[in-house]
């Protein structure tokens, strides 16, 4: 695998694998490696020829008084198990190789609407500090396909739109959200949590799970979120938001959509963990024997 730190041979090498004709796989990342990532990784290896991964904790996305000084950088550790997984080029640039004119002339990218709301509520910018940075990466790596985590939803969501607004030539590939045993989902922030924290922290799945039963076998989202926002509260969750959307992250309307997504957001201390599930609703007629 080729560690590469600055933009001039990173396109000497992309320039090569083009001029032979492979195809070439993203997997963008902030680093701190976990099975998740590796995900992503495995699926890049199967659907392209050459697989870049980037590390790069992205000061754009951070908000005031958010993680960006702890987040856990761990080079060594992550380069050694992308190798291991077959990743071919590891780019990881510094702050002043990506933005050289410097964070407050930087020319920016903002997706409307599927940025608001949700994480985009809480998180104000954060989505543009991520359109940007991704603009960036697809334009220096221009890969034929570029593979995202469902585990961030809404990020998924508000990429889709950036390449299709853009007109981006790649290929969005979205990745099943990898669990712990006990049902969290799997992410660096874990790494936040205390032993105690860590110990409570599946329960979040669980209530989603439950909301979601509720909702696939015919209770009013109303109620199913109402119960699920209190068995949280009292389990010892801040809740920041907890929805019921329809596809593409679309206000739900329950005349129209047989498909959903349940999505929250949760505080355990001051680590904020986030997780989402699909939700099926049984048709109308359910049950009903036709002919
Ligand atoms: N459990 C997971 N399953 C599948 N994909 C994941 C998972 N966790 C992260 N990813 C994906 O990996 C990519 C890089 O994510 P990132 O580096 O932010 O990891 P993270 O563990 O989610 O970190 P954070 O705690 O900052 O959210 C994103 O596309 C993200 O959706
Ligand atoms: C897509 C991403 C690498 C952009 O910094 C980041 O938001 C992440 O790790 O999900
Ligand atoms: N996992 C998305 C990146 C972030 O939380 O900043």
């Amino acid at each position: 695998m080729q560690t590469l730190h600055e933009i001039a041979p990173l396109r000497e090498t992309l320039r090569e694998h083009r001029i032979a004709g492979r195809r070439i796989a993203l997997v963008p990342t902030m680093g701190n490696l976990h099975e998740g990532h590796l995900s992503l990784v495995d699926r890049a290896r199967a659907l392209a020829d050459v697989v870049v991964a980037t590390l790069f904790v992205n000061p754009l996305q951070f908000g005031a008084g958010e993680d960006f000084g702890q987040y856990p950088r761990t080079l060594d550790d992550d380069r050694e198990q992308l190798a291991t997984r077959g990743c071919d080029v590891l780019f990881v640039p510094s702050v002043e190789t990506l933005y050289p004119g410097g964070l407050e002339s930087q020319t920016t990218i903002h997706v409307p609407d599927i940025s608001e709301g949700l994480c985009g509520g809480t998180r104000v910018g954060h989505f543009d500090g991520v359109a940007t940075v991704v603009s960036l990466l697809f334009h220096l790596i221009q890969p034929d396909i570029a593979c995202f985590g469902e585990k961030d939803f809404q990020q998924l969501a508000v990429i889709r739109k950036l390449v299709a607004d853009l007109h981006f030539p790649i290929e969005i590939v979205g990745v099943p959200t990898v669990r712990a045993e006990d049902g969290l989902a799997l992410s660096s922030r874990n790494g936040y949590l205390t032993a105690s924290d860590r110990a409570l922290a599946p329960t979040f799945h669980l209530m989603l799970s439950r909301c979601r039963d509720a909702l696939s076998s015919g209770q009013s989202p109303g109620t199913a979120l109402a119960d699920a926002t209190q068995a949280l509260q009292e389990a010892g969750f801040r809740l920041d938001y907890l929805e019921l959307r329809g596809p593409l992250l679309a206000p739900f309307d329950a005349a129209k959509h047989r498909e959903g997504r349940l999505l929250g957001a949760v505080y355990l201390g001051s680590t904020r963990l986030i997780d989402n599930l699909a939700v099926t609703f049984r048709s109308p007629d359910a049950g009903t024997r036709h002919g």
